[in-house]
């Protein structure tokens, strides 16, 4: 029978990877929105089957439980165990595995080992925003990037704990917030979404004052305005450059450019709209210059969103897993 396997989602997060390392042709593996959450849907599933009283598939929950260097994973321990420790709340299964002492009585069926590590993830709007620039530095340094800029690191609580050091000695200004998973940090720092519109891991929901899609169109917006700012430039290039007076004024423009680091500020426009509305028109959380969120994940994850890996291997220690 297929096995119907629930991971914390969304896709690109660790327990994603090993989910998928785990399943065979036929079978599935599906998003959850939290740890809790996984187990909740293979056990609904495991009763719709039965209501139906013919099993279809084997629905599993996949749950990250703890790791080498940050320790229990604790929304795990909490579902497992739950709130009142030293109480009977866990049983052996007759199998000798852990069981919870529910009409479903869940076991353990499987475990798992996966090495992680760790990249510091960005848009390429953060990236820009982390280039060294600044004088002559800027022509030789343009790749240089001056992680203590970071304002914002989003990521799963493991993760976090998992990179502590590195982010206090490169990213000492950064909050450090927790999000649900690796995988959903990825996605806010992609949309430049900062933590304070989406909650902690118990509350990972934008705040009611500023929507989503507000967010999302305003970041939109800005991103339209940037490319102007480029488009700008361009059309002076083409109109200008038959005549050798170019050269020199377009030399000139581009070390000023380069000399005070910015070749776009907020049109004359979007400051009258901000003034009209009292600022309080929708703007991505990011449109403050000095915000930079940034978050740790998988490569993979990255890849997918297209966000920069802006550093790679972060966690503090590597353990080999063993065998
Ligand atoms: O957030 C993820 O990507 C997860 O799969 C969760 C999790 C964990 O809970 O330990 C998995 C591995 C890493 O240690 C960090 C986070």
């Amino acid at each position: 029978m297929p096995l119907q396997v629930y991971y914390l989602g969304p896709p690109g997060t660790y327990t994603h990877s090993i989910a998928l390392h785990f399943i065979q042709e036929g079978d599935s593996a599906r998003p959850s929105s939290t740890i809790r959450q996984s187990l909740e849907d293979a056990a609904s599933a495991w009763s719709e089957d039965g209501h139906r009283h013919q099993q279809s598939v084997v629905p599993l929950a996949l749950m990250p439980y703890e790791n080498s260097t940050y320790g229990l994973v604790l929304e795990t321990q909490s579902v497992l165990i739950g709130p009142r420790h030293g109480e009977a709340n866990v049983v052996l299964g007759s199998n000798g595995q852990l069981a919870l002492p529910n009409e479903l009585s869940p076991v353990v069926v499987a475990e798992a080992t996966r090495a992680v590590r760790h990249a510091l993830l960005g848009s390429r709007r953060a990236q820009d925003r982390l280039r060294r620039k600044g004088g002559m530095q800027a022509l030789h340094a343009l790749e240089e990037l001056d992680l203590s800029r970071v304002t914002k690191v989003m990521s799963h609580e493991q993760a976090l704990g998992q990179c502590s050091d590195f982010l206090t000695r490169n990213c000492p200004k950064a909050e450090r917030v927790s999000v649900a998973s690796t995988a959903l940090g990825a996605r806010l720092a992609a949309s430049n979404i900062s933590s304070e519109n989406t909650g902690s891991t118990s509350a990972c929901r934008p705040s009611s004052s500023t929507p989503l899609s507000a967010q999302h169109a305003a970041a939109n917006d800005e991103e339209t305005r940037r490319l102007w700012g480029e488009a700008v430039i361009a059309s002076i290039v083409i109109i200008a450059y038959p005549t050798p007076y170019f050269f020199i004024a377009f030399g000139v423009m581009v070390l000023l450019c380069l000399w005070t680091g910015t070749y776009y500020r907020t049109s004359a426009r979007e400051l009258l709209r901000l003034v009209q509305d009292g600022g309080r028109a929708a703007r991505p959380i990011d449109s403050d210059k000095d915000e930079v969120v940034v978050a740790i994940g998988t490569e993979q994850a990255a890849e997918e969103l297209d966000l920069v890996v802006l550093q790679r291997n972060i966690q503090d220690r590597d353990v080999i897993p063993p065998n």
